[in-house]
C-alpha cells in the first residue's frame, strides 16, 4: 500500500500516528510472560511467543483507533528465527486487523543486496517456478546514506506492489548530528542534501496526495530541522520517531505536517506498549493502558492540526 493508502487510514482514523510494535520480554505484562513459558519453558520459543501474544492484544486494543504499527526487525532479531517468525506473524495479523504495516529494518547495502532484501519484505521470492510473498509489509524503512542505487531497487519493488519507503535524513538520536548535520556544499548540511536526493529517487511516483513512494525519516527530537525537511521535501511523506520516551513533544511535532494535517506520521514505541507499566495493576489493563495512551497522544497532536 502506498502513502496514498497510508494518508486515507489517516484521515479515516483523524489519527497521525503510527505505534511501534518494539516489545522486549519484560515490556511483556506477567500474566503473558508466564503462560507463554509454562508451555514453551524459558526459552527462545517462549519469549517469541510471549511478544506474539502481547503484539496481538495491542493490535486488538488500537485497531479503530490507530491506523498503522511499526514493528522494528531487531527486537525479533536478538530472539533468532523464533523471533522472526514472531515478526512475520506480527505483521501477517495486524494486516488482518487493516492496519498500514511499516517494517522497521532501516536497511541500505549495494543493489544486488538491496534487491534481495527488498523481495523479502516487500515484494516475492523466486522459488522454482513459483514467486513467493514472505514478509509483505506495506512499507520499509531504509537507510540510504550508500547512495541511490541502494534505495532504487526497493523503489523498483513499490512501483510493481504499490508500496512506499522511509529513507533516513535527520534522524532523532542524540549522535545524529555528527555526520548529518556537517556542513556540506555551499553551506549546506548532509541531512540536507540526503532531503534532495530523496526527492528526487521518488520524483515521477506521486499518488493522489501528491506524495511521491519515496518517504523520509526526520526526527521529533530536533524541531529545526524538522521545519527545514518539510519545506524542502514538498513532495515527500515523513516519518516522525522521537515523541514521547526520547522526549519529542506535539510542539515540535507540528512542523512536519502540510495543509489539512498532512503528509506526515508520527511514531511513538515505548509510550504505548509500555503505558500498563506506569498503571501500577501489573499489567492486567494492558490494552486499556495502550489505548488511553494513543488517545491522549492523538488528542495532544491535534491541538495543533486538523486533519481533512
Ligand atoms: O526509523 C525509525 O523508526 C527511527 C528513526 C529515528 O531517527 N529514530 C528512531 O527512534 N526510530 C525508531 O523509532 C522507534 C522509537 O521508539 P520509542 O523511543 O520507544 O518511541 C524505535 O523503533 C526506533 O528504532
Amino acid at each position: 500500500m502506498s502513502f496514498d493508502a497510508l494518508q486515507e487510514k489517516i484521515i479515516a482514523c483523524k489519527n497521525p500516528t503510527v505505534v511501534g510494535l518494539d516489545p522486549k520480554p519484560e515490556y511483556v505484562p506477567p500474566h503473558i510472560r508466564k503462560a507463554c513459558y509454562e508451555q514453551y519453558g524459558e526459552t527462545l520459543e517462549g519469549a517469541a511467543e510471549a511478544l506474539y501474544r502481547f503484539n496481538c492484544g495491542l493490535m486488538d486494543a488500537l485497531c479503530e483507533l490507530v491506523p498503522a504499527v511499526k514493528p522494528q526487525s531487531a527486537y525479533y532479531e536478538r530472539l533468532g528465527w523464533r523471533g522472526m517468525e514472531a515478526l512475520e506473524r506480527t505483521i501477517r495479523y495486524a494486516k488482518e486487523k487493516g492496519f498500514f504495516v511499516i517494517a522497521d529494518i532501516k536497511r541500505g547495502d549495494i543493489g544486488s543486496t538491496a534487491e534481495a532484501y527488498a523481495d523479502g519484505w516487500l515484494g516475492t521470492t523466486r522459488v522454482g517456478e513459483q514467486d513467493l510473498s514472505v514478509f509483505d509489509a506495506d512499507c520499509v524503512t531504509l537507510n540510504g546514506y550508500m547512495g541511490g542505487d541502494s534505495v532504487n531497487p526497493f523503489l523498483k519493488v513499490c512501483k510493481q506492489t504499490d508500496k512506499c519507503t522511509f529513507s533516513l535524513v535527520k534522524t532523532s538520536n542524540p549522535g545524529s548530528g555528527e555526520l548529518q548535520n556537517v556542513t556540506a556544499g555551499a553551506g549546506d548540511t548532509v541531512y540536507g542534501l540526503m532531503a534532495d536526493l530523496i526527492e528526487k529517487w521518488g520524483a515521477g511516483t506521486e499518488g493522489k496526495y501528491g506524495y511521491t513512494m519515496a518517504g523520509a525519516v526526520a526526527g521529533a527530537t530536533h524541531p529545526d530541522e524538522l521545519k527545514q525537511i518539510r519545506a524542502r521535501m514538498p513532495h515527500t511523506f515523513l516519518l516522525v520517531p522521537g515523541y514521547g520516551a526520547q522526549g519529542g513533544t506535539a510542539e515540535d511535532v507540528q512542523y512536519a505536517f502540510q495543509a489539512k494535517g498532512r503528509g506526515a506520521i508520527v511514531n511513538s514505541s515505548r509510550g504505548i506498549i509500555c503505558a500498563w507499566q506506569k498503571t501500577g495493576k501489573d499489567g492486567a489493563d494492558y490494552q486499556e493502558a495502550a489505548r488511553n495512551a494513543a488517545i491522549a497522544m492523538r488528542d495532544d497532536i491535534c491541538r495543533f492540526i486538523t486533519i481533512e
